[in-house]
């Protein structure tokens, strides 16, 4: 079991080259599967959410090799089931695009429930009206579902919420279908974008992504390309917010500034300062921090994966701070934790009402979530003494290097492996959970 140590550690300074989206490359991998022909992408973070998808990849026949150089090979020709391993596949949310992509090509899918990161209620139903609509037949099971369709046939969906998984699942299901589809209230996320790019560079017929009717003309086969996954903004988010956390100097590289707009403007609200470049965004933290009112939403409103580092930098700002998660009402286990740390926060109705500049202490704390561990850390370095931080596990679900890039800024963080002492293990968890 791993933990994380993180001590006092004053301003921030430095500049962080950001990788490839998380959530963009967990919908790129599927697109793949796609192809008749081998294809490269560039830029899919080394996270544990990738290494299962390598696993459950290999079991169906689709080679994947990461080069030296980091990017990742990927040679669908042989792909020979759509039955996947049910445990595989509920180690993480985004498995469901194997079932749009899968369907398109094997005709019958057998897959785990999404899994992931668990803020109580995460439906699919969305998915499964949008496959239907589409010619799939759906049977479900306690630990797995299945879906079958003979053939896929294109149809308007009208999407009952803004929703980015199940509109990437239905752009990944139709291209292959006859005829044309339409997706109403289609989300706008650059991770869908991003993927409708790969899927026309593979020699698909898709229009309108980014806006909210997109527009896909079924085509009979497609074929191999080299594509680059976009920039993960909720992790460049997160480091801008650790900037202003700590009265540090951040710069943020290799990001496309576009799609953090809702963030910084969010961040200037309250104080920070911001020199925005053609790739690049260095933000100014040493200012006092106003409290604020924020409300999540689907992009471009300011994304939910941003609120729990957010919750930490409005630690620093006197007064009163609300949080509102529209898109996850429920999301909101890191509170708890912070609270262990001396913050003042309390959850209602789906928000939380935060009471800044109460004095922060170090403690054991539990990150159940991806975010929570980059809302913990960030907390850790504001907080006097040593905080101690378990569930490393989700963090490295979509995480690659943030340890060594916080360290590279000057954050005083230590990675335990805490197996060596049992002792401690047994201390720190009974603690966490407390
Ligand atoms: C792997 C991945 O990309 N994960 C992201 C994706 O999750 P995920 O794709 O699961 O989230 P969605 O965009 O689908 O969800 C948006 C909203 O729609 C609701 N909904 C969604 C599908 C459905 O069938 N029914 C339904 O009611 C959800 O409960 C939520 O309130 O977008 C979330 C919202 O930006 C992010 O927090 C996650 O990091
Ligand atoms: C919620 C997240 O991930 P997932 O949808 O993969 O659980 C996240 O990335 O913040």
């Amino acid at each position: 079991m791993k933990w994380i140590e993180v001590q006092h550690s004053g301003p921030l300074f430095g500049t962080v080259c950001i990788p490839g989206s998380k959530n963009s490359s967990l919908a790129l991998l599927a697109a793949a599967c796609l192809s008749d022909e081998p294809l490269i992408l560039k830029g899919i973070p080394n996270i544990l959410d990738f290494r299962v998808i390598a696993e459950i990849a290999d079991e169906m026949g689709m080679k994947i090799e990461r080069k030296e150089s980091g990017d990742v090979w990927i040679d669908p020709q042989y792909i020979h089931t759509g039955l996947l391993n049910h445990c595989k596949t509920s180690a993480y949310r985004a498995s469901y695009y194997f079932v749009g992509s899968l369907l398109a090509k094997k005709g019958k899918v057998s897959i785990g429930y999404p899994g992931g990161d668990n803020f109580v209620s995460r439906p699919i139903d969305q998915h499964i009206k949008a496959l239907k609509q589409l010619g799939a037949k759906f049977t479900f099971f306690d630990d797995h579902y299945v879906v079958e369709a003979e053939k896929l046939v294109g149809t308007s969906i009208f999407f009952d919420m803004i929703t980015s998984g199940a509109t990437i699942n239905a752009m990944l299901a139709a291209v292959l279908a006859e005829g044309r589809t339409e997706l109403l209230n289609a989300a706008k996320d650059p991770e869908v974008v991003d993927t409708a790019n790969l899927l026309n560079y593979m020699g698909a017929r898709i229009t309108g992504a980014g806006t909210d009717k997109i527009k896909i003309d079924g085509v009979k086969q497609l074929g191999g390309c080299t594509y680059t996954a976009i920039p993960d903004r909720l992790i460049a988010g997160a480091f801008l917010m650790a900037a202003g956390a700590t009265r540090g100097t951040v710069t943020i590289e290799e990001i496309i500034p576009e799609h953090l707009q809702s963030c910084v403007l969010k961040l200037k609200e309250i104080g920070m300062s911001f020199e925005l470049k053609e790739s690049s965004i260095t933000a100014y933290g040493d200012v006092n921090i106003k409290a604020t009112r924020v409300r999540t939403g689907m992009y471009p409103a300011f994304a939910t994966d941003l609120q729990q580092p957010m919750t930490s930098l409005l630690l620093r700002a006197p007064g009163r701070s609300i949080i509102t998660d529209k898109v996850y009402p429920e999301r909101f286990n890191h509170i708890s934790q912070l609270n262990k740390m001396g913050a003042q926060i309390k959850v209602r109705n789906g928000s939380a009402f935060i009471q800044g500049a109460a004095p922060l202490q170090g403690n054991y704390v539990h990150a159940s979530d991806v975010r929570a561990g980059t809302c913990l850390i960030i907390a850790g370095l504001m907080a006097e003494g040593l905080t101690m931080i378990s569930g490393v596990e989700h963090i490295e679900r979509g995480y690659d290097n943030v340890m060594n890039q916080f360290r590279g800024l000057g954050a005083k963080l230590l990675v335990h492996d805490i197996e060596e002492d049992i002792e401690i293990a047994e201390y720190a968890t009974q603690a966490a959970v407390k």
